[in-house]
């Protein structure tokens, strides 16, 4: 076991991605900033690769993604993860930019173990109820903590935002908006409110190589990522949903690709289909309006829904650009003039500024 220190943090982090890429640069210019505590990164993996010591060695952060590339050592099963970084004697920050379910299912056992975490990963929280409770019960039981402002509308204050409205008294009594940096960049850029727009296979490819999309596009557009991010506003809002399947969700997957097996052959045979989406836009066009990708929970009657709906030209979230979300909340406060966060949905740097953000809550809390 290390030499336990007060005013060392140990970061350990599992994913390496375009969120996870972003987020090291981050934690590396924070480690240069902020002396104290002295953040220590003790472990690193990818899904095959992985850097660690058995004596908790700090790793130097701006080599990371080279030694990865050349470690010849494989991760950590993750119950032999908790214990090497449980018995680490410092105070540990598990970093989880994966978006991985079973990495999720573990949540319970690191917090029951005293680590902490941070991350924009949406699986724990959208997943079960019971794994909901269960990740808030270890963390109430051993005092660590958990925070994923990330897994709703990137870095942007979304949760934080809603948290405060709820723990200051204020009823939710709506949010809705739009919820998913692709979909957003999707519909703006394949039905903007002036000029005509690329294809839409094309713009589902864009937004992948913009690293806008989930590691696999077709959970952006089965409606499950934006499902997930209402489940997740939802529990807070106080409604136990108890997945993201217990409400409607519009899946914009054509019929004939449903069962594809991969991501790249699904973006491969996507063109073939284009006339689909170019006919939901021709019906918007009729009407002099433009169709977005939308969700919305009202908390009073408990529904929650996923979808296409038409808005017109002037309509903020027709005028939306880029990657940009817009949520609005609805409460007894703010009346009729909901409360509205908007800016850039989805994105490395974004994302990633949102758990590093998160990571500062940790670190003034528990160090
Ligand atoms: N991109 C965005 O704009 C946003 C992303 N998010 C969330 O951030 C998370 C990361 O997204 P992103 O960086 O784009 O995804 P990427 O696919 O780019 O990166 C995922 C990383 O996780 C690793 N990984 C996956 N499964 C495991 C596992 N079981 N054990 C260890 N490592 C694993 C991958 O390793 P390998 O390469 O070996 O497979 C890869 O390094 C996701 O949960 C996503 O929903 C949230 C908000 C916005
Ligand atoms: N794929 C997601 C990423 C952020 O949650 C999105 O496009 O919003
Ligand atoms: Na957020």
């Amino acid at each position: 076991m290390a030499a336990a220190s007060a005013r060392q943090v140990n970061i350990a982090i599992i994913g390496a991605g375009g969120v996870g890429k972003c987020f090291l640069s981050q934690l590396e210019q924070l480690a240069a900033r902020r002396p104290s505590p002295k953040l220590v990164l003790t472990y690193i993996c990818t899904s095959k690769k992985a850097i660690y010591s058995t004596d908790h060695v700090a790793i130097p952060i701006g080599t990371v993604s080279s030694a990865l590339a050349s470690s010849k050592q494989a991760p950590l099963a993750l119950p032999k993860l908790v214990d090497f970084l449980g018995t680490s004697g410092s105070k540990t920050v598990l970093v989880d930019n994966t978006s991985s379910q079973d990495v999720a299912d573990a949540y319970p056992l690191f917090l029951s173990r005293g680590i902490s975490i941070v991350t924009p990963n949406k699986k724990a929280f959208s997943g079960s109820y019971k794994l909901w409770q269960d990740i808030f019960a270890a963390a109430e039981q051993s005092g660590a903590k958990v925070y994923h402002e990330s897994s709703v509308g990137a870095g942007l204050p979304v949760l934080s935002t809603l948290k405060d409205l709820v723990d200051t008294g204020d009823e939710v009594t709506k949010i809705e908006g739009v919820f998913s940096g692709t979909m957003s960049f999707l519909f703006n850029s394949f039905a903007p409110t002036s000029g005509s727009g690329g294809k839409w296979s094309a713009e589902v490819k864009k937004a992948k190589e913009l690293g806008y999309t989930e590691p696999d596009p077709r959970d952006d557009l089965n409606g499950l990522d934006v499902a997930r991010k209402l489940t997740i506003l939802a529990r807070l809002a106080g409604l136990p949903v108890e997945s993201p399947t217990a409400f409607p969700v519009q899946s914009l997957i054509p019929k004939e690709l449903e069962s594809v097996a991969s991501g790249d052959e699904f973006l491969e045979k996507l063109p073939a289909f284009d006339a689909q989406m170019e006919e939901t836009k021709a019906a918007a066009e009729k009407e002099g309006k433009v169709v977005r990708f939308v969700g919305s929970i009202d908390v009073a009657t408990k529904q929650v829904k996923v979808g296409l709906e038409k808005f017109d030209l002037s309509h903020p979230i027709a005028a939306l650009k880029g990657s940009d979300n817009i949520i609005s909340f609805y409460t007894k406060r703010y009346g009729s003039n909901p409360l509205i966060v908007q800016g850039a949905g989805a994105g490395g740097d974004v994302t990633a500024m949102g758990v590093t953000s998160d990571l500062l809550k940790v670190l003034s809390q528990i160090a």
